[in-house]
């Protein structure tokens, strides 16, 4: 970290899920070093939070997750700042920052992350040298993003020159993140840029092959009224080289190929803590929980942690062997081998499996760690281009309007330039969203436009990192065998053809995603095959022996941590010699009592002993099913059917409230019903807002809705709603 200090150096700090912000941080890192700024780029927990004193000038790119959360690699980072704050007075006098959050509107805390990091980077002393910019996934990242970073530079050409003037030479020395501080190699990356042309002319030649892909659907028709396009943002800087190998082909990793080939390599400096660290598990047995007729095929998976070696320490041994109700688990899958294989064909790349050189263009630059990973430099063997493929970058995500924009760089023929153009700019937002709700691959976007020549190095400039999936388990503590439960993801979608005649214009397009797929097949095999898990600290849990009422909400796949929870309650009556704990109450939801109640006979069961006391079905398909059993449509509806028995509960006898399922409709939904209940609660109870400390100057009993969201956002602060939402 020593260059780090250096008063012209800029630290670029990255919290991402999914990929979006840790893709932009990387960029803005080698377009940094082009410009000649000494630059280091780090995801927050790879940076430690207790060194923020000493750096000078930082850019943090910062998403946000869950309902508001920080992503998993800031969890660390986060509690070590708070730390930090509390101990020292203005720790971070020294340091300028620029701040860019990541969010979606969709949700009900926008850039949680972003507005929360700046609140306490500001409380800490530190100054913000060019103003914060929130970006907005819901309607494009790139509307924020790209004017965001077109200023950005400006700025911090001005701060290093600030800097400059006051700052005595220093000779840094680069380490393997470090870049140095080497006026003039800026010339360097344009000669590397031919190389790798050339160098990657050689594995990716002239296109010829039509690959199997999904037909993208777009109406192009007013591109031909537009005059002039505008918005569309800059091609991102190149950055990797590919440099095939005449090594034999046995040198190339031949690890098992449903495990990274990078597995066995990985350095726990890449994750120091040991409760998150990654090993490798074996697959058990997958048993569908829905019926055949049922619209998703949703299966419980069972996983084998390995037992702990002996000489394991404690750590290690408490990542390995228990798993609390509640967890998470992240599993490592890749690509599909057909999309790589029709991705490889498109890139005309017949020796997908010759090993290859993967390095930066430029040397001062470090790659992302998702690449990194398959470098010479770090790698202990040489990856072929289809071990890249299959599991360092996601080929299933909708291109983003930058890839896109690039994509249009390496068109031969002036109609799919573009065409392209045209997708990433402001006038063809609406045709852009198209291809975003068909949920198109790169493959099906390369299909779209035959004379685009992308080289499959620019492409791993452009495609975000592959990320782990993340599922909770359905066992409680102590049991030694890890279960989960997912739809597998496989759909069809129907779009609006523009070309089609009118009686027939709808097309049906079929997407799979990574992991389910996958997952699915190999526990097919029977084989008992290996696949890399790792545990995700989260804070989802129920207490041990919890005597306060308990309120769990989730539809559909959405109920396997309160598998969890239930389990752990009938183990826990069992040591009590039955004596039932406080009251559970499970809202559960699906489609149809009889196509998709998942867990119905263990449900059944526990409310019967008692472990449930009491259960809220919707079945959002099957009227007879409602009627006949009283069931509601949703489970935001039975939530405010409900409100009496459940004010009371949350007001009077303060229930923990647990929500799990979507993030996006289910989450947000719920969290209003819950708000309702509470305005209706207190609407017929006297004194109810003064319990649940809402005071108001001059009001009457009432409690609005913004008051009761409030309560809300207090009670999850406090741990008493707790929800864990996915895509
Ligand atoms: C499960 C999930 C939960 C999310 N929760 C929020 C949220 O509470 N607030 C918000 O502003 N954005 C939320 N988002 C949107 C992401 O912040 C946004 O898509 C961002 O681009 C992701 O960046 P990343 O790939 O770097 O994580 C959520 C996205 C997902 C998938």
């Amino acid at each position: 970290m020593g260059a780090e200090t250096a008063s012209n150096h800029v630290t670029f700090l990255y919290a991402s899920q999914t990929g979006n912000a840790e893709t932009i941080s990387h960029q803005l890192y080698a377009t940094s070093v082009q410009h000649g700024h000494p630059s280091s780029c780090h995801s927050l927990d790879s940076y430690p939070a207790a060194s923020l004193p000493t750096l000078h000038r930082a850019v943090f790119v910062v998403s946000t997750t869950g309902d508001g959360d920080p992503p998993d690699n800031a969890l660390k980072f986060w509690r070590t700042l708070r730390k930090t704050l509390k101990n020292k007075e203005k720790p971070l006098g020294n340091l300028r920052y620029a701040l860019l959050g990541l969010g979606d509107t969709n949700y009900s805390n926008f850039c949680n992350t972003a507005v929360r990091l700046d609140a306490m980077l500001e409380e800490a002393g530190a100054t913000a040298f060019y103003p914060k910019g929130l970006a907005d996934d819901a309607t494009g990242l790139e509307d924020v993003v790209e004017p965001w970073i077109e200023g950005l530079w400006d700025a911090l050409a001005k701060e290093v020159a600030g800097s400059s003037a006051e700052r005595e030479v220093e000779e840094t020395k680069p380490d393997a993140v470090d870049t140095a501080d080497k006026a003039g190699t800026a010339d360097k990356a344009g000669t590397a840029d031919t190389a790798d042309v050339d160098g990657a002319a050689a594995a990716v030649e002239a296109l010829s092959i039509a690959p199997a892909h999904q037909r993208l659907v777009v109406d192009y028709s007013a591109l031909a009224q537009l005059q002039k396009l505008s918005g569309a943002p800059k091609p991102p800087a190149s950055i990797c080289a590919i440099t095939p190998l005449d090594t034999p082909a046995a040198a190339a990793n031949s690890s098992s190929a449903t495990l990274p080939p990078w597995h066995a390599s990985l350095a726990s400096s890449e994750h120091p803590d040991a409760f998150t660290r990654p090993f490798v598990a074996r697959l058990g047995s997958a048993v569908r929980l829905t019926e055949s007729a049922a619209a998703k095929r949703t299966l419980l998976l069972t996983i084998h942690p390995p037992p702990p070696p002996a000489d394991a320490d404690a750590d290690a041994d408490t990542a390995r062997s228990s798993c609390r109700a509640g967890d998470a688990i992240n599993i490592y899958a890749p690509n599909s081998a057909a999309l790589v294989a029709a991705l490889l064909r498109r890139l005309d790349c017949a020796k997908g499996d010759q090993p290859v050189r993967l390095s930066a263009l430029d040397e001062r630059i470090t790659l992302p760690p998702h690449l990194q990973r398959f470098s010479s430099s770090t790698a202990s063997a040489h990856y072929s281009l289809r071990q890249i493929l299959l599991w360092a970058v996601d080929l299933t995500l909708a291109p983003r309007k930058q890839t896109l924009r690039a994509l249009a760089d390496c068109c031969t023929d002036a109609a799919d330039r573009d065409r392209l153009l045209f997708l990433c700019s402001r006038q063809g937002a609406a045709q852009f969203d198209a291809v975003r709700r068909q949920a198109a691959n790169i493959v099906d976007v390369l299909g779209a436009f035959p004379s685009c020549h992308v080289t499959a190095a620019r492409l791993l400039d452009l495609l975000p990192p592959l990320q782990p999936r993340a599922y909770s388990v359905c066992n409680a503590a102590g049991d030694e065998r890890w279960q989960v439960a997912f739809n597998v993801a496989e759909y069809a979608l129907e779009i609006a053809d523009p070309f089609a005649a009118a009686e027939e214009g709808m097309v049906v397009v079929r997407r799979r995603g990574v992991c389910t797929p996958w997952l699915e097949e190999l526990a097919g095999q029977g084989s008992a095959a290996e696949v890399l898990v790792a545990r995700r600290a989260g804070q989802f849990h129920l207490r041990e022996r919890e005597a306060r009422p308990v309120v769990m909400v989730g539809p559909g796949t959405g109920v396997a941590p309160f598998v969890g929870f239930l389990e752990q309650r009938a183990l826990e009556m069992q040591q009590a010699g039955g004596t039932p704990l406080g009251s559970a109450w499970l809202f559960f939801g699906c489609r149809s009592p009889t196509l998709d109640y998942l867990f119905h006979d263990r449900i059944s069961s526990w409310l019967q002993q008692g472990v449930l006391s009491r259960l809220s079905l919707c079945f959002s398909r099957d009227t007879e099913a409602r009627t006949s059993m009283g069931a509601d449509v949703y489970v935001q509806d039975a939530v405010r059917r409900y409100a009496e028995e459940l004010g009371r509960l949350m007001v009077e006898e303060e229930a923990v409230v647990f929500v799990c399922g979507d993030a996006k409709g289910m989450g947000p939904d719920v969290n209003l019903a819950l708000a309702d209940v509470l305005c209706q609660y207190a609407a017929a109870h006297t004194d109810a807002r003064q319990r649940l400390g809402v005071v108001r100057e001059g009001g009457g009993e009432a409690l609005s809705r913004a008051e009761a969201l409030e309560v809300l956002m207090c009670w999850a602060a406090e741990k008493r709603y707790l929800r864990d939402l996915w895509a």
